[in-house]
């Protein structure tokens, strides 16, 4: 399923993101649907949204030569699923071993990639998934970006709602508690990380495709707590987005 941006007009050059996930509950759709909107904040970004179906499985291959297509033609990707017994989910892993025939003719190399993964567990073992998809992206020969902001809640002041909350750099890591709907996915320090990640992606994305230049934001970890702090107290910080239709 794929949501193509429309209606935007810009002058900056374009550059295709395209956010590939699989979910079964919906929790880790909501991570997605908030990276596509920071990527959707960078003039010039064509932001595509994909959920890998179960039933593009067949025989334990995924198949679906219009997401192919897409990917073919992206400038970035980000990757996610739910972490499912310490792993990606077998939906996206179907997907992972479908992309055999651009590991063979190289044709995602220097594409930019990232990586996202929703669990219940506070850990429950998510490095692995992102090193999983990590790996997946290097076999493939594209540049793999992490997440780019300090750690929160890892002080006595700290909240769940601080950015990166579960301090994760290879990729991004959100945790949803496991009696609740996708309503309640993540923290909203999780969301509003998972929109920084999109627009860092899509940013990067600009200025490695097309030289758009962009000045590095850096920040002490003084000022990134002091950052979430004043985002606790915001009444319009990101909500929860509507799901795309069909995704
Ligand atoms: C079969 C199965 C395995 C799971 N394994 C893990 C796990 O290893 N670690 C963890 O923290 N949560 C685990 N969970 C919880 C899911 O990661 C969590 O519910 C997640 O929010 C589901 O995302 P989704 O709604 O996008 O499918 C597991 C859930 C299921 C159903």
């Amino acid at each position: 399923m794929t949501v193509k941006d429309a209606g935007r007009e810009h002058d900056a050059p374009m550059v295709t993101v395209t956010v590939v996930y699989h979910s079964v509950h919906g929790h880790t759709r909501v991570l997605a649907e908030h990276i596509a909107a920071g990527a959707r904040l960078v003039p010039g970004a064509e932001v595509h949204l994909v959920g890998l179906r179960p039933e593009d499985v067949t025989a334990g291959r995924w198949h679906d030569a219009d997401v192919l297509e897409l990917l073919e033609r992206s400038d970035a990707m980000v990757m996610g699923c739910p972490t499912l017994m310490g792993s990606v989910s077998a939906v996206f892993k179907a997907f992972m071993e479908a992309a055999f025939t651009p590991f063979a003719t190289q044709a995602w190399k220097d594409k930019l990639a990232g990586g996202f993964t929703m669990s219940a567990s506070q850990s429950g073992d998510k490095l692995l998934v992102l090193e999983q998809l990590a790996v997946f992206a290097t076999q493939l020969g594209m540049q793999w970006i992490g997440v780019g902001d300090m750690p929160g809640n890892n002080w006595s002041g700290g909240d769940r709602d601080d950015l990166n909350r579960l301090g994760s750099w290879l990729g991004l890591m959100s945790q949803s508690h496991a009696d609740q709907g996708p309503e309640h996915a993540g923290s909203r320090g999780d969301r509003i990380t998972a929109e920084r990640y999109g627009e860092r992606i899509a940013r990067l994305a600009q200025r490695w495709v097309n030289g758009v230049p962009y000045r590095t934001p850096r920040m002490t970890e003084h000022q990134a707590r002091e950052l979430s702090a004043s985002l606790r107290q915001r009444d319009d910080a990101p909500a929860v987005p509507a799901a795309p239709a069909g995704a």
